[in-house]
Formats: structure tokens, C-alpha cells, sequence
């Protein structure tokens, strides 16, 4: 059994970041800068946008990070969204999300520019996707697709189950394990709650990637022997031991699972860190793109 290290891989690709952002800065050319949207308080949000601002900062990038009230209007933040658009200064932005209910999150996804899009939530950015067309890969599957690949673990022609469809997540990742490329290539079933049998489903599967939301949810008999386990769940679970109060927890029951897995990620340490990675990827992709 391997642990996937992606707090380790992550760190890499941040060092071979720091020297793309090291030398455009000898050249003379413009340093990338991301912008991040965070509307409300949730603590999680709170954490994962303070990661991605220090992920910058490490990596010689600017950041803004642009906060509001939960109370903020739909047309507030649409107005934010247009100005960002526009501001030649910044070559990628992200909405964090979940956003609060009066506010319709495919409305503001669409209102980003494409070009801009580096979480490639855009239709436009999946569409791409789909099509095998370049753009903008939604952060976390890229961010697996890349594990998979340092780790040099074979995906053609196996029987990959992704658990969860979450269109930030689960469906974007089971279409890029299906297309034709390396990593890829692989026999892709989509499982969500309506999946029946999906115990036997899961024990059948070569890759079995976890993007669900509930702890400790994938036990140890519907894991294959010798299957790869990518455990994407990040759920915040209230722990008296820690300071924080609480501890985070993926999806699989990685205390009885790991042994019979021949490589697994870790939570924390394994995707988490991953996504921060590829969105930083994007951001210096990004402006490239836009010709700076
Ligand atoms: N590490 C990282 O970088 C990231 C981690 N996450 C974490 O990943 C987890 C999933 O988040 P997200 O992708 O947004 O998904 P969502 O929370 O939006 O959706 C959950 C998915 O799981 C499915 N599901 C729920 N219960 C079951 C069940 N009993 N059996 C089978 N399927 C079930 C749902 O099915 P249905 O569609 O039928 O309701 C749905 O498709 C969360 O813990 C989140 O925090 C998310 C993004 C990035
Ligand atoms: N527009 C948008 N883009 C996102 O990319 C996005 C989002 N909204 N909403 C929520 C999810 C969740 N997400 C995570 C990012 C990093 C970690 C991460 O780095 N986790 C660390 C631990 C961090 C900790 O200690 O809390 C780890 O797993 O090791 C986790 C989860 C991005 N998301």
C-alpha cells in the first residue's frame, strides 16, 4: 500500500510555480494575480480562501481577496463579478462557494468571463472539457487527474466507480477519466444516491474516487484488494481533542480501508491541497493565455 502524498506533490508543484513567477519577474513581465470572492462567514469557506491567499503569497503571485456580507444583493455581486471581468490587472478569479440561498449560483458562474474562469466552472470551460478542447479544468478533478499521473498509476481500460455528482466534482472528474488521454481512458460508472447495489458497485472497482460528504461512508467491503481509493470528502466533523474544536474527515474509512488499497489519499493531505495547486496553475495559465 502507497499513501498518495498531496500535500507533498502540491508543495512541488508550487516550487516549479515559484520559478515560472521568478523568472517572468527578471524578464520584466507581469506577475499573475488571482482575486477571490467570499461571500459570508462559514468557517470552512473562511479556511479554504485563507489557503488559497497564502498559496499565492508562497508562490510570489498577488492576491485580493474581496469579502461581503451574507446579506449582499444577487445584482451586488454580479456587479463585483462584471468589474473583475474587466479589471486588466487581474488575470483570474474565483466565487467561493456554496453561496447564501438568495443568490443563484449558476447566474453568477455564468457572469464570470471564461477566460477569467479558473475554477472552470463556466459552461463554456466544460463544454471545452468535454470536447477534448483547450480551457480551463475545474480545479479538484485536475487536481486527481495529477495525482494519478506523478504517481504513475495506470487508468487505461480500468473500471473506475466516481461516488457523487456534484458538478464541481464528481461529474466533471468521471467525463475526464473517460476521455481518450493518459491519464484517462478508463470504464467510468457514476454513482449517486439513487445508484442501486452500490456496495457490489464499489468492490468492483479498480479506481473508486469519493466525493460525497459523508464521513467515513466507504468501509472496507466495498473496497477491491489492490484498488487506487481517492478520497475527495472534506467534511468538518466536532472533535474536543483539538483546538479548533473539530477535525476533518473524508469519506472513506481510511483506518480500515488503507490496507487493502495500493495507493489512497490521506484527508487532510491528500486532494485538498491539490486543488489549491491546479487552481494556481490556472491563474498563470490564465494570463499567459490573455497574451501577458
Ligand atoms: N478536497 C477538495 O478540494 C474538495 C472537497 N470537497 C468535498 O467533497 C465532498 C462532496 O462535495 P461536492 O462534490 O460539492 O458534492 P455535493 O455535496 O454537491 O453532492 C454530494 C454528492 O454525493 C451524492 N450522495 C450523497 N449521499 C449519497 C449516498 N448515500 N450514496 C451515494 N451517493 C450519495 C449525492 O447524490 P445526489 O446527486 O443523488 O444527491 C451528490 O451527487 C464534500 O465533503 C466537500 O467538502 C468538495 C470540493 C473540493
Ligand atoms: N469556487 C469554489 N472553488 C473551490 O475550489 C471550492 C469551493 N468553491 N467551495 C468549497 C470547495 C472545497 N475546497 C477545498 C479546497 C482545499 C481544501 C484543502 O486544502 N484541505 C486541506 C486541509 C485544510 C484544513 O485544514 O481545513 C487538506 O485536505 O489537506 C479542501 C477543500 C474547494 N472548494
Amino acid at each position: 500500500m502507497q499513501i498518495i502524498n498531496g500535500k507533498e506533490t502540491a508543495l512541488e508543484i508550487r516550487k516549479e510555480l515559484a520559478q515560472a513567477v521568478a523568472s517572468r519577474k527578471a524578464a520584466g513581465k507581469k506577475i499573475p494575480h488571482l482575486a477571490a470572492i467570499l461571500v459570508g462567514n462559514d468557517g470552512g469557506s473562511m479556511t479554504y480562501v485563507g489557503a488559497k491567499v497564502k498559496a499565492c503569497e508562497e508562490i510570489g503571485f498577488e492576491s485580493t481577496l474581496i469579502r461581503f456580507e451574507d446579506s449582499i444583493t444577487e445584482e451586488e455581486l454580479l456587479n463585483k463579478v462584471n468589474e473583475l471581468n474587466l479589471d486588466q490587472e487581474i488575470d483570474g478569479f474565483i466565487v467561493q462557494l456554496p453561496l447564501p440561498a438568495h443568490i443563484d449560483e449558476k447566474k453568477i458562474t455564468l457572469a464570470i468571463d471564461p477566460k477569467k474562469d479558473v475554477d472552470g466552472f463556466h459552461p463554456e470551460n466544460l463544454g471545452n472539457m468535454v470536447l477534448d478542447l483547450p480551457g480551463f479544468l475545474p480545479a479538484t478533478p485536475a487536481g486527481i487527474i495529477e495525482l494519478l499521473r506523478r504517481y504513475n498509476i495506470e487508468t487505461s481500460g480500468k473500471n473506475c466507480v466516481v461516488v457523487g455528482r456534484s458538478h464541481i466534482v464528481g461529474m466533471p472528474v468521471s467525463i475526464m477519466l473517460g476521455r481518450n488521454t493518459n491519464p484517462g481512458n478508463c470504464t467510468v460508472t457514476l454513482a449517486h444516491s439513487r445508484t442501486q447495489n452500490l456496495e457490489e458497485l464499489c468492490a468492483n472497482a479498480d479506481i473508486l474516487i469519493a466525493a460525497i460528504g459523508k464521513p467515513l461512508f466507504i468501509k472496507e467491503n466495498m473496497v477491491k484488494e489492490g484498488a487506487v481509493v481517492i478520497d475527495v470528502g472534506t467534511t468538518r466533523v466536532p472533535d474536543a481533542s483539538k483546538k479548533s474544536g473539530f477535525r476533518l474527515r473524508g469519506d472513506v474509512d481510511y483506518d480500515n480501508v488503507a490496507e487493502k488499497c495500493s495507493f489512497i489519499t490521506p484527508v487532510p493531505g491528500g486532494v485538498g491541497p491539490m486543488t489549491i495547486a491546479s487552481l494556481m496553475m490556472n491563474t498563470l495559465r490564465a494570463m499567459e493565455l490573455n497574451g501577458k
